[in-house]
């Protein structure tokens, strides 16, 4: 790198089509994510997010089209907590370090320390996940994605299992990790009531195959989304023909 230049990271997707054997899933898909960015992915049930993530994660090679990412740590995180059942929650969450050569103090230490902002006690640490609650294993798995202290972070239906109050809880947690390492989000969901609350973007996408129909960038600060505001926000954007006509809504009357 030129000395006083500095790379601005992006994640760039452009003229993306993907199939599964002669399924067309994805269609002419173009998205992009800046550098601290989030960006949500909103569409009904089988309209190709998840493909679509995979893809943008390297999980799977593009039919036809571009991918590009110049981030350099990313991290994913799924609906299921997806821990190893054989490890303790403590080397769970240290996967990604050890996975980056960090020695095992060092990431014992991270680990621990991360653990404890999200809320982890030793004694959760030192339990295989199998006996944790549900809920604590999906602190544990924040925990995971934060420790590389990754600058893109996929989320996968992250957090659609968990009851309100700690969904609550985990979207302040992550508000708060991406404050500190300035982590740029892609998240596919299809709680139209999650993605107002977190993302900057919403990519509105409808099925069969898969495509973007609408954008709608959110331009109230997220520590100023209180429960009114995203509420109403919500309500808002479901009165929007495209997200009607994506999610298979009646037309509204008079629209
Ligand atoms: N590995 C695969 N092989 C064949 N078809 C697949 C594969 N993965 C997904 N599909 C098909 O691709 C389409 C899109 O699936 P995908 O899981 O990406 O949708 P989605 O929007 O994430 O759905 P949901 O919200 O229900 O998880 C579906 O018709 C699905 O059956």
């Amino acid at each position: 790198m030129l000395a006083g230049v500095r790379i601005i990271k992006q994640l760039t997707i452009s003229a993306l089509n993907h199939r599964f054997g002669y399924q067309r899933v994805l269609e002419d898909i173009a998205l992009n994510v800046g550098e601290g960015e989030a960006v949500a992915l909103v569409g009904p049930s089988g309209c190709g997010k998840t493909t679509l993530l995979n893809l943008a994660a390297g999980l799977l090679t593009p039919w036809e089209g571009t991918i590009a990412s110049s981030f350099a740590r990313p991290a994913m995180m799924f609906q299921q907590p997806r821990l190893l059942p054989w490890k303790r929650t403590l080397a769970n969450i240290g996967l990604g370090l050890k996975a980056r050569g960090v020695g095992r103090a060092e990431r014992d230490r991270q680990a621990a320390g991360l653990a404890a902002r999200m809320g982890l006690t030793a004694d959760d640490l030192a339990k295989f996940p199998g006996a944790l609650s549900g809920g604590m294993q999906s602190r544990a798995a924040l925990a995971r994605a934060f420790a590389v202290g990754p600058d893109l972070l996929l989320l996968d239906e992250a957090f659609s299992a968990l009851d309100i109050g700690l969904k609550s809880e985990l979207y302040r947690l992550l508000a708060g990790e991406r404050a500190a390492h300035g982590s740029a989000v892609l998240m596919i969901t299809h709680d139209l009531m999650e993605a107002v609350r977190l993302a900057d973007r919403i990519l509105v996408m409808s099925g069969s195959p898969g495509r973007i129909v609408a954008e709608h960038r959110v331009d109230t600060p997220v520590a100023a989304r209180d429960e009114a505001w995203v509420f109403a926000r919500t309500a808002e954007f479901i009165r929007w023909p495209e997200i009607r006509a994506a999610f298979a809504l009646p037309p509204l009357e008079g629209a």
